[in-house]
C-alpha cells in the first residue's frame, strides 16, 4: 500500500475542549484528543463512557455543544463530503443488501474511490479469500465484520475510526485484523479504534486514551500508562492461596506482601534483583509456578479499575 498525502501538517485527529449534552448528560465533557499522523490511538472505557460520542463526532455524524473537532484539519461537519472521502468507517453489520455477495459488494465500495486498493488483496489480508462469491447473509458474524474492515479500507482513507474491530472474532482472525492494522500505520494511515480488550490496546496502540464520564483520565503510551503510580511494586500471577508469611519474613523490613485478588501477589518496597531472586524462590520452594511478574507496572486491566472502578469488557 501507499500513502496519498504523506507529510501532511495537520494531525489526523484535533478535539479541543469538546462538550455534547444529550438530555443533560454530559456524554463528552471537555475532551481534548490529538490523534497524530501514522499513530494508532485506542480509546478505552467503560460503558457510557462516551467513546461512541467522541467518534460520531469525529465521523461528523454528531455535532458537538461547544469546543474544535478537527480531522484531517477539516470541521467534519461544515466539510462533511471533504473529510467523507478521506476517511474509512467501520460499521457493525450496516449497510448491506443480505443477498450481495461479499466480493460484489467491495468491489462496489471500491468503485467510488479515485484510487482504491485491490479487492483482492484486502480478501486474503483477512482470511475472506474464499468467500468473494458468498451472499453476505451466508456469512458468519466474523466474517460479515472482516468485510465491514476491509469496506472501511477498500478506499484507502489517510484515517480509520475502528469501532471494536475485533469483538467477537476467533483468535486467528483477531491476529490477521491486528496484522492488517500494523500495515496501514506503516502506511502512514492514522486508526483511532475503541475496545474492550487489554491485549489489543497493549499490542496495537502507540497511545491510549481511557475515558470515563466523558473525559480523560489517563493518556499516554501503553508503558507510560500502566508504569505510572506503580513505583516500588512488583506483581505477580501464581496459584491462588499461597502462604506470604514466608517471602514476608525473607524480605527487608518495610516491604509489604499481600495476596491482592485470587491468584495476584503484591509486593511493596524498594524492588531491586534480589528481591526478585527471593520471591521466586519463595515459588520455588511452594513448587509453585509463576505465570506473570511485573516490576513497577501494572497491568493494564488494574489499571483501568483503578481508573474507573470497573472491569475494562463492557
Ligand atoms: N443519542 C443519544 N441520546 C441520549 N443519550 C445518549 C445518546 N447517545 C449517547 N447517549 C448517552 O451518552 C453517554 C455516553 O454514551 P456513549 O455511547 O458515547 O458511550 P460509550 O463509551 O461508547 O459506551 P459503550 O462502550 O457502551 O459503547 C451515555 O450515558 C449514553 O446513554
Amino acid at each position: 500500500m501507499t500513502s496519498r498525502t504523506p507529510g501532511s501538517a495537520q494531525p489526523a485527529v484535533r478535539l479541543e475542549g469538546v462538550v455534547k449534552t444529550f438530555d443533560g448528560v454530559r456524554a463528552v465533557d471537555g475532551l481534548d484528543l490529538t490523534v497524530e499522523r501514522a499513530q494508532v490511538v485506542a480509546l478505552l472505557g467503560p460503558n457510557g463512557a462516551g467513546k461512541t460520542t467522541t467518534v460520531e463526532m469525529c465521523e461528523g455524524f454528531i455535532r458537538p455543544d461547544s469546543g474544535t473537532v478537527r480531522v484531517l484539519g477539516l470541521d467534519p461537519v461544515a466539510d462533511a463530503g471533504a473529510v467523507r472521502a478521506r476517511i474509512g468507517v467501520m460499521l457493525q453489520g450496516g449497510g448491506a443488501y443480505p443477498g450481495s455477495r461479499a466480493g460484489e459488494m467491495l468491489d462496489l465500495v471500491a468503485a467510488y474511490s479515485a484510487d482504491p486498493l485491490d479487492p483482492d488483496w484486502l480478501l486474503r489480508s483477512l482470511g475472506l479469500e474464499d468467500s468473494r462469491r458468498t451472499p453476505y447473509r451466508r456469512l458468519s458474524g466474523g466474517q460479515q465484520q472482516r468485510l465491514s474492515l476491509a469496506c472501511a479500507l477498500v478506499g484507502r482513507p489517510e484515517l480509520v475510526f475502528l469501532d471494536e474491530p475485533t469483538a467477537g472474532l476467533d483468535a486467528q482472525a483477531r491476529l490477521l485484523v491486528w496484522e492488517l492494522i500494523d500495515a496501514l500505520r506503516r502506511d502512514g494511515v492514522s486508526v483511532l479504534l475503541t475496545t474492550h480488550l487489554m491485549d489489543e490496546a497493549e499490542e496495537l496502540a502507540d497511545r491510549l486514551v481511557i475515558i470515563d464520564h466523558g473525559s480523560i483520565v489517563a493518556a499516554g503510551t501503553p508503558a507510560e500508562v500502566t508504569s505510572r503510580g506503580a513505583e516500588g511494586q512488583l506483581r505477580l500471577t501464581a496459584p491462588a492461596g499461597l502462604d506470604t508469611g514466608p517471602l514476608a519474613r525473607t524480605l527487608p523490613d518495610g516491604f509489604r506482601v499481600a495476596e491482592s485478588g485470587p491468584g495476584t501477589y503484591l509486593v511493596e518496597g524498594p524492588i531491586d534483583p534480589k528481591v526478585v531472586a527471593s520471591v521466586a524462590s519463595w515459588c520455588a520452594d511452594l513448587d509453585a509456578l509463576i505465570s506473570d511478574i511485573r516490576v513497577d507496572q501494572r497491568s493494564l486491566e488494574d489499571v483501568f479499575l483503578e481508573l474507573t472502578g470497573r472491569e475494562l469488557r463492557g
